[in-house]
Protein backbone atom coordinates (compact mmCIF):
# COMPACT_ATOMS: atom_id res chain seq x y z
CA UNK A 1 0.00 0.00 0.00
CA UNK A 2 1.19 3.26 -0.99
CA UNK A 3 1.56 5.87 1.74
CA UNK A 4 0.46 9.83 1.07
CA UNK A 5 4.19 10.65 0.74
CA UNK A 6 4.66 8.18 -1.82
CA UNK A 7 1.45 9.31 -4.05
CA UNK A 8 2.88 12.98 -3.52
CA UNK A 9 6.31 11.39 -5.30
CA UNK A 10 4.86 10.12 -7.98
CA UNK A 11 3.11 12.55 -8.74
CA UNK A 12 5.73 15.49 -8.77
CA UNK A 13 7.25 16.48 -11.58
CA UNK A 14 10.79 14.83 -10.40
CA UNK A 15 9.17 11.59 -9.92
CA UNK A 16 7.73 11.67 -13.62
CA UNK A 17 11.32 13.00 -14.90
CA UNK A 18 13.43 10.53 -13.26
CA UNK A 19 11.90 7.37 -13.27
CA UNK A 20 8.66 7.27 -14.99
CA UNK A 21 9.41 8.38 -18.73
CA UNK A 22 10.48 5.65 -21.12
CA UNK A 23 10.97 5.84 -24.39
CA UNK A 24 10.49 2.88 -26.30
CA UNK A 25 9.58 0.88 -23.29
CA UNK A 26 13.52 1.34 -21.74
CA UNK A 27 13.74 3.52 -18.39
CA UNK A 28 15.15 6.58 -19.53
CA UNK A 29 18.30 7.41 -17.01
CA UNK A 30 17.84 10.22 -14.56
CA UNK A 31 19.09 13.47 -15.28
CA UNK A 32 20.69 14.01 -11.53
CA UNK A 33 23.20 11.41 -9.79
CA UNK A 34 21.86 11.85 -6.90
CA UNK A 35 19.81 9.16 -5.68
CA UNK A 36 17.18 10.02 -2.27
CA UNK A 37 17.91 7.93 0.94
CA UNK A 38 16.10 6.14 2.49
CA UNK A 39 15.04 6.31 6.21
CA UNK A 40 12.07 4.09 6.41
CA UNK A 41 10.86 1.83 3.70
CA UNK A 42 8.21 3.83 2.02
CA UNK A 43 9.06 7.84 3.25
CA UNK A 44 11.31 10.49 2.37
CA UNK A 45 12.60 12.61 4.97
CA UNK A 46 12.00 16.56 4.39
CA UNK A 47 15.81 16.47 4.79
CA UNK A 48 16.42 13.65 2.25
CA UNK A 49 14.73 14.96 -0.17
CA UNK A 50 16.30 14.61 -3.68
CA UNK A 51 18.27 17.84 -4.42
CA UNK A 52 15.92 18.20 -7.81
CA UNK A 53 12.97 18.38 -5.23
CA UNK A 54 15.45 20.88 -3.61
CA UNK A 55 16.00 23.21 -6.64
CA UNK A 56 12.62 22.89 -8.57
CA UNK A 57 11.18 24.27 -4.84
CA UNK A 58 13.91 27.05 -4.50
CA UNK A 59 13.25 27.92 -8.26
CA UNK A 60 9.45 27.93 -7.43
CA UNK A 61 9.83 29.98 -4.71
CA UNK A 62 12.11 32.62 -6.88
CA UNK A 63 9.60 32.57 -9.57
CA UNK A 64 7.04 33.14 -6.71
CA UNK A 65 9.18 36.40 -5.37
CA UNK A 66 9.54 37.70 -8.79
CA UNK A 67 5.62 37.59 -9.68
CA UNK A 68 5.03 39.04 -6.16
CA UNK A 69 7.21 41.60 -7.11
CA UNK A 70 6.04 42.16 -10.83
CA UNK A 71 2.37 42.78 -9.63
CA UNK A 72 3.34 45.09 -6.79
CA UNK A 73 5.14 47.47 -9.58
CA UNK A 74 2.37 46.92 -12.01
CA UNK A 75 0.10 48.12 -9.49
CA UNK A 76 2.25 51.42 -8.63
CA UNK A 77 2.40 51.88 -12.16
CA UNK A 78 -0.89 52.26 -12.80
CA UNK A 79 -2.11 54.14 -9.54
CA UNK A 80 -0.19 57.02 -10.90
CA UNK A 81 -0.99 56.46 -14.74
CA UNK A 82 -4.92 57.26 -13.37
CA UNK A 83 -3.83 59.93 -10.75
CA UNK A 84 -1.97 61.49 -13.11
CA UNK A 85 -3.34 63.43 -15.91
CA UNK A 86 -2.78 61.90 -19.21
CA UNK A 87 -1.06 64.64 -21.53
CA UNK A 88 2.33 64.01 -22.30
CA UNK A 89 2.34 67.51 -22.73
CA UNK A 90 1.29 67.63 -19.46
CA UNK A 91 3.07 65.37 -17.89
CA UNK A 92 6.07 66.93 -19.51
CA UNK A 93 5.33 70.17 -17.50
CA UNK A 94 5.29 68.79 -13.88
CA UNK A 95 8.32 68.91 -11.70
CA UNK A 96 9.00 65.84 -10.16
CA UNK A 97 7.09 66.12 -6.69
CA UNK A 98 4.53 68.28 -8.55
CA UNK A 99 1.30 67.44 -8.69
CA UNK A 100 -1.32 68.38 -11.71
CA UNK A 101 -3.24 70.60 -9.02
CA UNK A 102 0.01 72.14 -8.02
CA UNK A 103 0.60 73.44 -11.42
CA UNK A 104 -3.09 74.43 -11.94
CA UNK A 105 -2.47 76.39 -8.93
CA UNK A 106 0.45 77.95 -9.97
CA UNK A 107 -0.75 78.94 -13.46
CA UNK A 108 -3.83 80.14 -12.24
CA UNK A 109 -1.93 83.18 -10.28
CA UNK A 110 -1.74 86.56 -12.10
CA UNK A 111 0.92 88.79 -11.66
CA UNK A 112 -0.44 91.20 -9.54
CA UNK A 113 -3.14 89.51 -6.73
CA UNK A 114 -5.00 92.90 -6.56
CA UNK A 115 -5.42 93.20 -9.99
CA UNK A 116 -5.14 90.65 -12.39
CA UNK A 117 -7.52 87.98 -12.79
CA UNK A 118 -7.42 84.52 -12.54
CA UNK A 119 -9.10 82.80 -16.06
CA UNK A 120 -10.08 79.32 -17.18
CA UNK A 121 -10.01 79.25 -20.90
CA UNK A 122 -12.05 76.31 -22.22
CA UNK A 123 -10.79 74.64 -25.67
CA UNK A 124 -7.67 76.31 -25.09
CA UNK A 125 -5.46 74.46 -27.21
CA UNK A 126 -7.71 75.46 -29.63
CA UNK A 127 -6.96 78.63 -32.23
CA UNK A 128 -8.73 81.03 -30.94
CA UNK A 129 -8.07 79.89 -27.92
CA UNK A 130 -4.20 79.49 -27.97
CA UNK A 131 -4.08 83.04 -28.91
CA UNK A 132 -6.48 84.34 -25.93
CA UNK A 133 -4.57 82.33 -23.72
CA UNK A 134 -1.37 83.80 -24.48
CA UNK A 135 -2.73 87.16 -24.20
CA UNK A 136 -4.13 87.55 -21.30
CA UNK A 137 -0.82 85.68 -19.48
CA UNK A 138 1.15 88.02 -21.29
CA UNK A 139 -0.69 91.15 -19.50
CA UNK A 140 -0.33 89.67 -16.17
CA UNK A 141 -3.76 87.57 -15.80
CA UNK A 142 -3.07 83.85 -14.30
CA UNK A 143 -4.30 81.56 -16.99
CA UNK A 144 -5.40 77.51 -16.83
CA UNK A 145 -6.67 75.76 -20.24
CA UNK A 146 -8.48 72.80 -20.80
CA UNK A 147 -8.86 70.81 -23.84
CA UNK A 148 -9.87 67.76 -24.82
CA UNK A 149 -7.13 67.51 -27.67
CA UNK A 150 -10.02 65.86 -29.81
CA UNK A 151 -9.38 64.87 -33.58
CA UNK A 152 -11.16 66.71 -35.68
CA UNK A 153 -8.33 68.00 -36.96
CA UNK A 154 -4.76 67.23 -36.28
CA UNK A 155 -4.33 66.79 -32.85
CA UNK A 156 -0.18 67.47 -33.13
CA UNK A 157 -0.77 71.47 -34.11
CA UNK A 158 -2.79 71.37 -31.15
CA UNK A 159 -0.41 69.49 -28.80
CA UNK A 160 1.86 72.23 -30.55
CA UNK A 161 -0.02 75.10 -29.26
CA UNK A 162 -0.14 73.33 -25.88
CA UNK A 163 3.66 73.35 -25.73
CA UNK A 164 3.54 76.85 -26.88
CA UNK A 165 1.39 78.01 -23.93
CA UNK A 166 3.26 75.61 -21.63
CA UNK A 167 6.28 77.62 -22.31
CA UNK A 168 4.67 80.43 -21.74
CA UNK A 169 3.36 79.74 -18.05
CA UNK A 170 -0.03 78.37 -19.15
CA UNK A 171 -0.65 74.66 -17.69
CA UNK A 172 -3.31 73.33 -19.97
CA UNK A 173 -5.30 69.73 -18.59
CA UNK A 174 -6.43 67.49 -20.88
CA UNK A 175 -10.24 66.79 -20.02
CA UNK A 176 -13.53 67.00 -21.80
CA UNK A 177 -15.77 69.87 -20.57
CA UNK A 178 -18.18 67.27 -20.37
CA UNK A 179 -16.23 65.96 -17.52
CA UNK A 180 -17.98 67.91 -14.72
CA UNK A 181 -16.08 66.50 -11.89
CA UNK A 182 -12.62 67.57 -13.54
CA UNK A 183 -14.57 70.94 -13.58
CA UNK A 184 -15.97 71.30 -10.31
CA UNK A 185 -12.09 70.22 -8.90
CA UNK A 186 -10.38 73.35 -11.33
CA UNK A 187 -13.16 75.34 -9.12
CA UNK A 188 -12.19 73.74 -6.13
CA UNK A 189 -8.44 74.75 -6.64
CA UNK A 190 -8.96 77.71 -8.06
CA UNK A 191 -11.17 80.66 -7.64
CA UNK A 192 -11.64 82.03 -11.10
CA UNK A 193 -13.05 85.04 -11.57
CA UNK A 194 -13.40 84.74 -15.43
CA UNK A 195 -14.26 81.51 -17.79
CA UNK A 196 -13.27 82.21 -21.56
CA UNK A 197 -15.77 79.37 -22.64
CA UNK A 198 -14.29 78.16 -26.47
CA UNK A 199 -14.32 74.52 -26.50
CA UNK A 200 -16.73 73.88 -29.39
CA UNK A 201 -17.17 71.39 -32.39
CA UNK A 202 -16.29 73.86 -35.17
CA UNK A 203 -16.97 73.84 -38.81
CA UNK A 204 -20.10 73.82 -40.59
CA UNK A 205 -19.91 71.27 -43.14
CA UNK A 206 -18.87 68.64 -40.81
CA UNK A 207 -22.16 68.77 -38.79
CA UNK A 208 -23.21 66.47 -41.68
CA UNK A 209 -20.85 63.97 -41.11
CA UNK A 210 -21.24 63.84 -37.34
CA UNK A 211 -23.86 65.96 -36.12
CA UNK A 212 -23.42 64.28 -32.41
CA UNK A 213 -20.21 66.09 -31.92
CA UNK A 214 -21.72 68.82 -32.04
CA UNK A 215 -24.55 68.26 -29.51
CA UNK A 216 -22.03 66.65 -27.36
CA UNK A 217 -19.63 69.65 -27.10
CA UNK A 218 -21.70 72.94 -27.70
CA UNK A 219 -25.12 71.87 -25.90
CA UNK A 220 -24.07 69.56 -23.54
CA UNK A 221 -20.41 70.85 -22.62
CA UNK A 222 -21.93 74.04 -22.75
CA UNK A 223 -25.05 73.35 -20.00
CA UNK A 224 -22.27 71.37 -17.88
CA UNK A 225 -19.76 74.34 -17.99
CA UNK A 226 -22.98 76.85 -16.91
CA UNK A 227 -23.63 74.00 -14.31
CA UNK A 228 -20.44 74.45 -13.13
CA UNK A 229 -20.03 78.03 -12.61
CA UNK A 230 -23.31 78.56 -11.49
CA UNK A 231 -22.04 76.19 -8.81
CA UNK A 232 -18.97 77.91 -8.33
CA UNK A 233 -18.73 80.49 -5.20
CA UNK A 234 -17.60 83.18 -6.22
CA UNK A 235 -19.57 82.73 -9.40
CA UNK A 236 -17.25 83.40 -12.72
CA UNK A 237 -18.10 85.99 -14.94
CA UNK A 238 -18.53 84.10 -18.06
CA UNK A 239 -17.31 84.96 -21.73
CA UNK A 240 -18.06 82.72 -24.51
CA UNK A 241 -17.88 81.89 -28.33
CA UNK A 242 -21.06 82.56 -30.62
CA UNK A 243 -20.79 82.73 -34.02
CA UNK A 244 -21.98 84.87 -37.24
CA UNK A 245 -23.53 81.25 -38.23
CA UNK A 246 -26.36 82.09 -36.12
CA UNK A 247 -27.92 84.72 -38.81
CA UNK A 248 -28.34 82.26 -40.80
CA UNK A 249 -30.34 82.98 -43.91
CA UNK A 250 -31.14 86.26 -42.92
CA UNK A 251 -30.32 89.19 -45.79
CA UNK A 252 -30.21 92.55 -44.26
CA UNK A 253 -27.18 93.56 -44.23
CA UNK A 254 -24.80 94.61 -42.53
CA UNK A 255 -25.76 92.11 -39.60
CA UNK A 256 -26.23 93.76 -36.45
CA UNK A 257 -26.95 91.70 -32.86
CA UNK A 258 -31.17 92.59 -33.03
CA UNK A 259 -31.50 90.97 -36.50
CA UNK A 260 -33.33 87.82 -37.06
CA UNK A 261 -31.27 85.28 -36.13
CA UNK A 262 -33.90 81.90 -36.34
CA UNK A 263 -33.32 80.85 -39.78
CA UNK A 264 -30.02 78.42 -39.18
CA UNK A 265 -28.52 77.22 -42.20
CA UNK A 266 -26.72 74.26 -40.61
CA UNK A 267 -26.93 72.00 -36.93
CA UNK A 268 -23.62 73.89 -36.26
CA UNK A 269 -25.51 77.26 -36.48
CA UNK A 270 -28.40 75.83 -34.39
CA UNK A 271 -26.40 74.66 -31.91
CA UNK A 272 -24.48 78.19 -31.34
CA UNK A 273 -28.05 79.80 -31.80
CA UNK A 274 -29.68 77.13 -28.97
CA UNK A 275 -26.03 78.28 -26.74
CA UNK A 276 -27.47 82.13 -26.72
CA UNK A 277 -30.41 80.60 -25.55
CA UNK A 278 -29.58 78.36 -22.85
CA UNK A 279 -27.04 81.13 -21.55
CA UNK A 280 -30.14 83.60 -21.43
CA UNK A 281 -32.01 81.17 -18.79
CA UNK A 282 -28.25 80.42 -16.72
CA UNK A 283 -28.63 84.18 -16.40
CA UNK A 284 -31.51 84.64 -15.87
CA UNK A 285 -32.17 82.06 -13.01
CA UNK A 286 -29.19 81.98 -11.79
CA UNK A 287 -27.53 85.35 -12.09
CA UNK A 288 -24.49 83.73 -14.17
CA UNK A 289 -22.69 87.47 -16.01
CA UNK A 290 -22.91 86.27 -19.41
CA UNK A 291 -21.37 87.48 -22.72
CA UNK A 292 -21.84 86.20 -26.13
CA UNK A 293 -19.33 86.67 -29.27
CA UNK A 294 -20.35 86.46 -32.43
CA UNK A 295 -17.22 85.54 -34.15
CA UNK A 296 -16.45 85.98 -38.04
CA UNK A 297 -14.68 83.75 -40.10
CA UNK A 298 -11.46 84.30 -38.14
CA UNK A 299 -7.96 83.87 -39.68
CA UNK A 300 -4.50 83.20 -39.01
CA UNK A 301 -1.31 82.16 -37.85
CA UNK A 302 -1.74 78.38 -35.54
CA UNK A 303 -5.26 78.71 -37.33
CA UNK A 304 -7.60 75.80 -37.94
CA UNK A 305 -6.22 73.17 -40.92
CA UNK A 306 -9.94 72.17 -41.53
CA UNK A 307 -10.77 76.20 -42.80
CA UNK A 308 -11.17 77.40 -46.42
CA UNK A 309 -7.50 79.87 -46.68
CA UNK A 310 -5.86 77.01 -44.69
CA UNK A 311 -6.86 73.71 -46.82
CA UNK A 312 -6.50 76.16 -50.00
CA UNK A 313 -2.62 77.13 -48.87
CA UNK A 314 -1.43 73.67 -48.32
CA UNK A 315 -3.42 72.28 -51.67
CA UNK A 316 -1.79 75.18 -54.01
CA UNK A 317 1.34 74.86 -52.62
CA UNK A 318 1.12 70.90 -53.36
CA UNK A 319 -0.21 71.13 -56.73
CA UNK A 320 -3.43 69.87 -55.70
CA UNK A 321 -6.68 71.43 -57.05
CA UNK A 322 -9.08 73.43 -54.93
CA UNK A 323 -12.66 73.58 -55.20
CA UNK A 324 -14.01 77.19 -54.79
CA UNK A 325 -17.64 77.46 -54.42
CA UNK A 326 -20.27 80.15 -56.10
CA UNK A 327 -23.40 81.47 -55.80
CA UNK A 328 -26.42 81.46 -58.05
CA UNK A 329 -25.84 82.85 -61.74
CA UNK A 330 -22.02 82.61 -60.84
CA UNK A 331 -22.14 85.13 -58.25
CA UNK A 332 -19.69 85.58 -55.27
CA UNK A 333 -19.57 83.35 -51.94
CA UNK A 334 -17.85 86.30 -49.68
CA UNK A 335 -17.12 86.21 -45.79
CA UNK A 336 -16.28 88.65 -43.65
CA UNK A 337 -12.88 87.48 -42.41
CA UNK A 338 -11.70 88.66 -39.41
CA UNK A 339 -7.97 88.39 -38.28
CA UNK A 340 -7.11 86.65 -34.89
CA UNK A 341 -5.52 89.44 -33.48
CA UNK A 342 -8.27 91.53 -33.38
CA UNK A 343 -11.02 89.15 -32.23
CA UNK A 344 -8.48 88.65 -29.38
CA UNK A 345 -8.51 92.36 -28.44
CA UNK A 346 -12.64 91.74 -28.57
CA UNK A 347 -12.07 88.94 -26.13
CA UNK A 348 -10.06 90.98 -23.71
CA UNK A 349 -12.11 93.91 -24.24
CA UNK A 350 -15.24 92.11 -23.17
CA UNK A 351 -13.97 89.97 -20.26
CA UNK A 352 -12.50 93.48 -18.97
CA UNK A 353 -16.05 94.94 -19.11
CA UNK A 354 -17.83 91.98 -17.83
CA UNK A 355 -19.47 92.69 -14.48
CA UNK A 356 -19.83 90.14 -11.87
CA UNK A 357 -22.52 87.34 -11.71
CA UNK A 358 -25.02 88.02 -9.11
CA UNK A 359 -25.71 84.63 -7.72
CA UNK A 360 -23.90 82.59 -5.03
CA UNK A 361 -25.22 79.47 -2.67
CA UNK A 362 -28.17 78.91 -5.25
CA UNK A 363 -29.05 82.97 -4.35
CA UNK A 364 -29.57 85.77 -6.97
CA UNK A 365 -28.59 89.20 -5.88
CA UNK A 366 -30.18 91.25 -8.93
CA UNK A 367 -29.98 90.86 -12.14
CA UNK A 368 -27.05 89.94 -14.18
CA UNK A 369 -25.35 91.42 -17.09
CA UNK A 370 -26.12 89.19 -20.28
CA UNK A 371 -24.85 90.49 -23.69
CA UNK A 372 -23.91 89.88 -27.37
CA UNK A 373 -21.29 91.35 -29.91
CA UNK A 374 -20.51 90.83 -33.28
CA UNK A 375 -16.68 90.62 -33.41
CA UNK A 376 -16.20 90.82 -37.82
CA UNK A 377 -14.16 92.98 -40.21
CA UNK A 378 -16.48 94.69 -41.44
CA UNK A 379 -15.68 94.48 -45.22
CA UNK A 380 -16.70 91.23 -46.53
CA UNK A 381 -14.24 89.39 -49.17
CA UNK A 382 -15.42 87.07 -51.83
CA UNK A 383 -13.87 83.37 -51.87
CA UNK A 384 -12.23 83.98 -55.83
CA UNK A 385 -10.60 87.26 -54.36
CA UNK A 386 -8.83 85.53 -51.40
CA UNK A 387 -7.61 82.90 -53.83
CA UNK A 388 -5.94 86.00 -55.92
CA UNK A 389 -4.35 87.17 -52.41
CA UNK A 390 -3.25 83.33 -52.11
CA UNK A 391 -1.84 82.89 -55.42
CA UNK A 392 0.39 86.15 -55.01
CA UNK A 393 1.37 85.48 -51.59
CA UNK A 394 2.81 81.93 -52.50
CA UNK A 395 3.49 82.55 -55.84
CA UNK A 396 1.47 79.21 -57.15
CA UNK A 397 -0.97 80.01 -59.62
CA UNK A 398 -4.72 77.70 -58.39
CA UNK A 399 -5.93 74.97 -60.02
CA UNK A 400 -9.51 76.23 -59.13
CA UNK A 401 -12.77 73.73 -59.46
CA UNK A 402 -15.41 76.39 -59.38
CA UNK A 403 -18.43 74.36 -58.09
CA UNK A 404 -22.54 75.74 -57.27
CA UNK A 405 -22.44 76.15 -53.47
CA UNK A 406 -23.54 72.66 -52.25
CA UNK A 407 -26.53 73.28 -49.52
CA UNK A 408 -24.98 71.37 -46.82
CA UNK A 409 -24.44 74.43 -44.14
CA UNK A 410 -22.71 77.48 -46.19
CA UNK A 411 -24.70 80.34 -46.21
CA UNK A 412 -23.78 82.74 -49.58
CA UNK A 413 -22.30 86.18 -47.20
CA UNK A 414 -21.54 87.36 -43.48
CA UNK A 415 -20.84 90.88 -42.75
CA UNK A 416 -20.62 91.91 -39.22
CA UNK A 417 -22.42 95.16 -38.11
CA UNK A 418 -19.70 96.03 -35.43
CA UNK A 419 -20.91 99.39 -34.37
CA UNK A 420 -22.24 97.81 -30.45
CA UNK A 421 -18.80 96.02 -30.19
CA UNK A 422 -17.10 99.59 -30.85
CA UNK A 423 -19.46 101.10 -28.34
CA UNK A 424 -19.51 99.20 -25.60
CA UNK A 425 -15.87 96.88 -26.04
CA UNK A 426 -14.09 99.76 -28.09
CA UNK A 427 -13.59 97.11 -30.44
CA UNK A 428 -11.89 98.38 -33.71
CA UNK A 429 -10.23 95.84 -36.20
CA UNK A 430 -7.20 96.72 -37.78
CA UNK A 431 -6.15 94.24 -39.75
CA UNK A 432 -6.92 93.73 -43.49
CA UNK A 433 -7.30 90.26 -45.12
CA UNK A 434 -4.17 90.82 -47.64
CA UNK A 435 -1.64 91.50 -44.22
CA UNK A 436 -3.65 89.07 -42.42
CA UNK A 437 -3.00 86.21 -45.16
CA UNK A 438 0.75 87.18 -45.37
CA UNK A 439 1.12 86.41 -41.77
CA UNK A 440 -0.75 83.40 -42.38
CA UNK A 441 1.70 82.33 -45.23
CA UNK A 442 4.83 83.15 -42.95
CA UNK A 443 3.43 81.24 -39.96
CA UNK A 444 2.77 78.26 -42.32
CA UNK A 445 6.00 78.20 -44.50
CA UNK A 446 7.79 78.29 -41.55
CA UNK A 447 5.84 75.81 -39.26
CA UNK A 448 5.66 72.94 -41.69
CA UNK A 449 9.36 73.77 -43.18
CA UNK A 450 9.93 72.97 -39.71
CA UNK A 451 8.46 70.05 -39.01
CA UNK A 452 9.74 68.32 -41.94
CA UNK A 453 13.04 68.58 -40.31
O1 LIG B 1 -17.77 82.79 -38.72
C1 LIG B 1 -18.31 81.75 -38.44
O2 LIG B 1 -19.36 81.75 -37.85
C2 LIG B 1 -17.71 80.45 -38.85
O3 LIG B 1 -16.60 80.68 -39.70
C3 LIG B 1 -16.06 79.54 -40.27
O4 LIG B 1 -16.99 79.01 -41.17
P1 LIG B 1 -16.86 79.47 -42.69
O5 LIG B 1 -17.08 80.93 -42.84
O6 LIG B 1 -17.74 78.57 -43.47
O7 LIG B 1 -15.30 79.22 -42.99
P2 LIG B 1 -14.59 78.29 -44.06
O8 LIG B 1 -14.99 76.89 -43.88
O9 LIG B 1 -13.15 78.58 -43.99
O10 LIG B 1 -15.17 78.78 -45.44
C4 LIG B 1 -14.91 80.10 -45.89
C5 LIG B 1 -15.51 80.31 -47.24
O11 LIG B 1 -14.89 79.45 -48.18
C6 LIG B 1 -15.86 78.72 -48.91
N1 LIG B 1 -15.28 77.41 -49.24
C7 LIG B 1 -15.00 76.52 -48.27
C8 LIG B 1 -14.46 75.31 -48.55
C9 LIG B 1 -14.19 74.97 -49.85
O12 LIG B 1 -13.70 73.87 -50.19
N2 LIG B 1 -14.48 75.87 -50.82
C10 LIG B 1 -15.01 77.09 -50.55
O13 LIG B 1 -15.27 77.87 -51.48
C11 LIG B 1 -17.06 78.67 -48.02
O14 LIG B 1 -18.24 78.54 -48.78
C12 LIG B 1 -16.99 79.99 -47.30
O15 LIG B 1 -17.62 80.97 -48.05
C13 LIG B 1 -15.70 78.49 -39.21
O16 LIG B 1 -15.36 77.28 -39.81
C14 LIG B 1 -16.80 78.29 -38.22
O17 LIG B 1 -16.36 77.45 -37.21
C15 LIG B 1 -17.19 79.65 -37.71
O18 LIG B 1 -18.09 79.61 -36.68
Amino acid sequence: MQTPSHHKLHKSPLTQNSSRLKTNGKRLKPRTKTKPKRNFPGKISSMDKPIHTHRFRYRCSITKLIFCWFTILLAFFFFFLLKTPSSNANRRVLPSRSTWENVVVQSAKPRDNSTGHSVLVTGAAGFVGTHVSLALKERGDGVVGIDNFNKYYDPSLKRRRSDLLLHNGVFVLEADINDSEKLAKLFRLVKFTHVVHLAAQAGVRYALKNPASYVHSNIAGLVNVFEVCKSANPQPSIVWASSSSVYGLNSKVPFSEEDRADQPASLYAATKKAGEEIAHAYNHIHGLSITGLRFFTVYGPWGRPDMMYFSFTKNMLRGKPIVVFEGPDHGSVARDFTYIDDVVKGCLAALDTAEKSTGSGGRVEGRAQLRVFNLGNTSPVPVSEVVSIMERLLRVKAKKVVVPMPRNGDVLFTHANISLARRELGYMPTTDLKTGLRKFVNWYLAYYSESKR
